[in-house]
């Protein structure tokens, strides 16, 4: 059997006095692509932190294909949710990919390498947006801003995607080219995407999750009323596709 891509077990997250996960067991197969839902405040982002080894665990244990999570070398990408830019910042869209690449502990002298770029240019032409690279990222629309963090977070020519609501604040057509684009990228890659979409989330992914402090529910993309009164504590209007298929 395959080394799971991401292994968690048991783990409890604190903040202070607040815990914003418990106990939670997950594996992450290769080649899956993860959906997780929650309620705000549930911990989803705190879960993708604490498996890109960016906050510690209060408990339990997270594996990245069989070595400890944050360790160095551990081949993740990753596409945070944003939630305000300053468009003023004057920065074109090859150098916030390029931004990617930069490493712990750099020189003050550094300088990105004929390599850096050409993995930029790689990355921007995987998502759709080589033609963007010079323009200044106060120009972009909204979708093409989402597949410009995509393509940094590909620079580091990752076996594992994380991307947090990938498509907040992104109109209806660019929604479904973002995930026509990430379906795409899971032929080659592990994905684990948090989203409020949830006609995305059943739609689209091959694994669906449901968080709120504690993992609820683990298994097909297949969403039910009682699940969802139990997630959010209240009925939830689902997508059409979904109700058409109700368990
Ligand atoms: N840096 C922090 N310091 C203290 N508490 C935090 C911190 N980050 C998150 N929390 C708390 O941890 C809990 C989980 O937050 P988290 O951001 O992981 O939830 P979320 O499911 O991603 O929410 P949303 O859907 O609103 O983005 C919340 O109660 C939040 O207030």
């Amino acid at each position: 059997m395959s080394t799971a891509a991401v292994k968690i077990e048991h783990l409890s997250v604190c903040y202070g006095q607040n815990l914003a996960l418990s106990d939670v067991c997950l594996d992450i197969q290769q080649g899956e692509y993860l959906g997780i839902i929650g309620p705000n405040g549930g911990g989803k982002t705190t879960l993708l932190k604490a498996v890109l080894g960016l906050i510690p665990a209060s408990g339990g244990s997270i594996s990245i294909c069989g070595e400890k999570a944050g360790r160095g070398g551990q081949k993740m990408g990753y596409v945070p949710q944003i939630t305000a830019v300053d468009k003023r910042f004057p920065i074109s869209v090859l150098e916030v990919v390029l931004t990617g690449r930069l490493k712990q502990g750099l020189s003050p002298l550094f300088r990105f390498g004929q390599q850096d770029r050409e993995k930029a240019y790689e990355a921007l032409e995987k998502v759709g947006i080589r033609h963007l690279a010079n323009r200044q990222t106060a120009a972009l629309s909204g979708g093409e801003f989402q597949r410009m963090l995509i393509a940094r977070a590909l620079t580091v020519e990752p076996e594992i995607l994380i991307l947090d609501e990938p498509t907040a604040s992104v109109d209806v057509s660019s929604c479904s080219q973002i995930y026509s684009l990430l379906k795409e990228l899971n032929k080659e890659l592990t994905i684990i995407m948090v989203s409020h979409d949830l006609l995305a989330v059943s739609d689209q992914v091959s694994k669906l999750a449901c968080l709120n402090q504690h993992l609820l529910y683990y298994g097909e993309p297949k969403l039910s009323q009682e699940m969802m009164v139990h997630l959010y504590g209240c009925p939830v209007e689902l997508p059409a596709t979904e109700r058409g298929r109700l368990f």
